[in-house]
């Protein structure tokens, strides 16, 4: 099988700082792989260089085979990846289904929205809708809702479906559950499992052990710039897992 999404060689430098060395990457389709690495191991790094939103200096990036060379986070997201900061880039202000299209607004037919621009608000509304129930998120009543009235769960919710709506390639959650509680953690979980059932591979980028051995079906170990190795969580512990990150120990089975 052929990967969706991968790196060449990726080189990423701030300065005399190196960020990315030589770093290779594979997602496959229908897979989440998590990707675990130390504090500035260069993961965040990483997934800006898959998704636009750092161009490297050097190396290349596939999506379905073909070279990409994404020069803004819009060239990605046109491409089909969609990314999920752990900032999340809501407007707290704006409704659920304006949130959810932020940027991509849609406008009515005809003269109204090609001349002045209208939108077509009841269309959004019903996708909006549609899309958050389709992945059970249906607990949220009214789509008109201000997003600073819901709860931090469910605020990764809908980004999380805001992603899967428009990420027909891939996602990438960039510690989607590091600011919620156990509850809101677990919702979020099943919802990256909704996700993949659909078909679209998520790449997981977490600090969180417990929840990357639940949820990863391959985990990418990143350690100073590269991949160190790749494991699957089926062979290995924890413990195994962040001693490798850390160097405590070494890899059986290396990257390259
Ligand atoms: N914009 C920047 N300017 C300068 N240095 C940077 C910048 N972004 C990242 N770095 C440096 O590059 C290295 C890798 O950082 P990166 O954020 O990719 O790591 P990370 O694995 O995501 O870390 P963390 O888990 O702490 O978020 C770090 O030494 C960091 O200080």
């Amino acid at each position: 099988m052929e990967p969706i999404l991968s790196g060449k060689n990726l080189v990423k430098r701030y300065g005399r700082v190196t960020a990315l060395d030589h770093c290779d990457f594979e997602l496959y389709p229908g897979e989440i792989l998590a990707v675990i690495g130390d504090n500035g191991a260069g993961k965040s790094s990483l997934i800006k260089a898959l998704s636009g939103a750092v161009i490297p200096d050097a190396g290349e990036v596939y999506l379905d085979g073909q070279q990409v060379n994404f020069r803004s986070p819009i060239d990605a997201r046109a491409a089909g990846i969609e990314t999920v900061y752990q900032t999340l880039a809501m407007s707290p202000a704006l409704s659920i289904a304006d949130n959810m299209f932020m940027g991509r607004e849609l406008r009515k037919d005809g003269i109204m929205g090609r001349y002045f621009g209208k939108l077509d608000k009841k269309r959004m509304q019903d996708f909006a809708r549609d899309k958050l129930s389709e992945l059970g998120l249906m607990t949220i009543q009214n789509i008109n809702q201000a997003v600073e009235t819901l709860s931090g769960g469910q605020r990764q919710g809908v980004a999380v479906a805001r992603a899967a709506a428009f990420g027909s390639k891939v996602i990438i959650l960039d510690e989607p559950t590091a600011a919620l509680g156990v509850k809101e953690s677990r919702r979020v979980l099943e919802l990256i499992l909704d996700v993949r059932s659909r078909g679209i591979p998520i790449i997981l980028i977490s600090h969180n052990m417990p929840h990357v051995f639940e949820v990863a079906d391959r985990i990418h170990v990143h350690r100073l710039g590269k991949r160190l190795c790749v494991i699957d969580p089926k062979d290995f512990t924890m413990s195994d897992a962040v001693a490798f990150m850390t160097g405590a120990k070494e890899p059986p089975v290396l990257a390259h």
